[in-house]
């Protein structure tokens, strides 16, 4: 097979029209229909460049310099926000981020030969801290213990204090923990080594309480001056929570499957569309409360309820979902793979006084094959899976359950289009997608599908 040569060379020097930004939020420019992919450049702009890599089929290039900006370039972005990863559509105006996300999904649903309409994507009155969530790194550089976010591709850490999308509050946090830590002198992991103490500090916070919990993932069970250290964080402005949660592995994977509290309760309190939510260390939550509702009301409204339907909540996390509906629905059953979100949602269920709740502990793909021998009787089915989508398992058995009614909400749309395809195949019928963005600056696209049942 003859070899493919590649239009251009490593270190050649070019010019150009920027003609698209992919998924990743790559500027791309064409050379006799050889791509190349360049950071920081937007779709219509002319730049200079200089080739960093060549493959057979692609390549990369630095831009060297902008000769014609785009209308919808946003000038000042620290270059960290975009090189790290934090917010790397920041130099996009957010009007054109909302076009981008619903581009991806029509290019995506075309793929998959899908004719529906993608309506405008819903966007955020907040576009920067709006994270409730955060989990940092702790290093030692130069001798001193710092927090900050890996450079991209790495596990080098970069020094940061103000992370751009996380609520200000969390930000404020981590600077005092990182200042507590430096001061009782508690060391900080090495990774290289696999010795030291605090590998993370996670801090999540419910905007409508403003409770705070501190998470400080460690190597070792007990830290050094550790009543001293605790009380001190305890101190500090809205932490009602702090937990040493135990990692003792060589793993990239943050939070260790033992934890301890030290302070305060296991949880905080968040609300969302007038109920209230615990939520512990390892359960999922979503980490924007305002789109959060928007997200939920959009799928509510999808579902269009009836007061003796059965409905089925899948991967339901804390139960925030099954818990927004069950007043409007006869029964919600909801399925969850992480046992401490079932004890949060059996608790919320509990303090949002609803008794029409059934919680079952297990994996979606597992327990609907056996509701589908079993006959369960379904009329709404909600589904919000992790990013790799329904298990095609899952499909099987849903298209055998056959609920009247599916609404999908989707963090991934690649798995989304490859999902529907299936169910559409089924027997359902789907018309719109409805992006909805959670996480302004960032390329990440959240969407629901309503899907209704049109083969008996
Ligand atoms: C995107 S989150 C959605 C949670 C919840 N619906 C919400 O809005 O907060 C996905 C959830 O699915 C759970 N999960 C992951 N894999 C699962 C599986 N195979 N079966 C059931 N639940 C699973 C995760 O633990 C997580 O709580």
């Amino acid at each position: 097979m003859a070899k493919i040569q590649a239009p251009v060379r490593k270190n050649e020097k070019g010019s150009g029209t920027v003609t698209d930004l992919t998924y990743e939020a790559m500027g791309v420019i064409k050379v006799d229909d050889y791509p190349l992919f360049i950071a920081n450049v937007l779709p219509g702009e002319e730049i200079d460049y200089l080739v960093t890599k060549v493959n057979a089929h692609y390549g990369f290039a630095r831009v060297l310099a902008v000769k014609k900006a785009s209308p919808d370039r946003v000038e000042g972005v620290e270059r960290v926000y975009l090189q790290a990863g934090i917010a790397p559509l920041a130099q996009l105006s957010y009007p054109a981020q909302l076009k981008f996300k619903q581009q991806q999904v029509i290019n995506l649903l075309a793929k998959v030969k899908l004719p529906l309409t993608v309506a405008p994507t819903i966007g955020a009155d907040q576009q920067t801290g709006y994270r409730n969530k955060a989990q940092v790194p702790v290093r030692t550089i130069k001798g001193v213990l710092e927090t900050g976010i890996y450079r991209q591709k790495s596990h080098d850490l970069l020094p940061l204090s103000n992370f751009l999308i996380q609520a200000p509050q969390i930000d404020a946090t981590i600077k005092a923990v990182r200042d507590l830590l430096r001061e009782f002198g508690v060391p900080a992991y090495n990774e290289q080594y696999h010795s030291g103490v605090i590998r993370h500090i996670m801090v999540r916070r419910g905007q409508a309480t403003g409770q705070q919990m501190v998470v400080l993932v460690s190597k070792q069970r007990h830290l050094p001056h550790e009543i001293e250290l605790i009380e001190a964080i305890a101190a500090l402005p809205e932490v009602v929570s702090i937990i040493i949660n135990y990692n003792p592995k060589t793993t990239n994977v943050i939070l260790g499957a033992q934890e301890r509290l030290v302070h305060g309760q296991p949880y905080i309190e968040d609300e969302l569309l007038g109920h209230k939510f615990h939520i512990s260390a390892q359960s999922f939550y979503q980490v924007n409360h305002d789109q959060t509702e928007k997200l939920y009301q959009t799928a509510i409204d999808a579902a269009d309820l009836q007061p003796d339907d059965v409905v089925v909540d899948a991967y339901s996390g804390i139960g925030t979902i099954g818990i927004s509906v069950a007043e409007k629905v006869k029964t919600v059953k909801e399925i969850e793979v992480v046992p401490e979100a079932v004890a949060d949602a059996k608790a919320n269920a509990q303090l949002n006084g609803l008794t029409n709740l059934e919680f079952t502990v297990g994996k979606a793909e597992e327990v609907m094959p056996t509701w589908a021998e079993q006959q369960v009787k379904m009329d709404v089915l909600f589904v919000d899976p992790p990013r790799k989508g329904l298990s095609p398992e899952f499909v099987a058995a849903v298209l055998q359950v056959k609920p009247a009614k599916i609404v999908y909400i989707s963090c991934n749309p690649a798995t989304l289009v490859r999902d529907l395809r299936l169910l559409v195949d089924g027997g359902y019928e789907a018309k719109t997608v409805q992006p909805v963005d959670m996480f302004p600056l960032t390329n990440h696209v959240e969407s629901v599908v309503a899907l209704t049942r049109v083969e008996k």
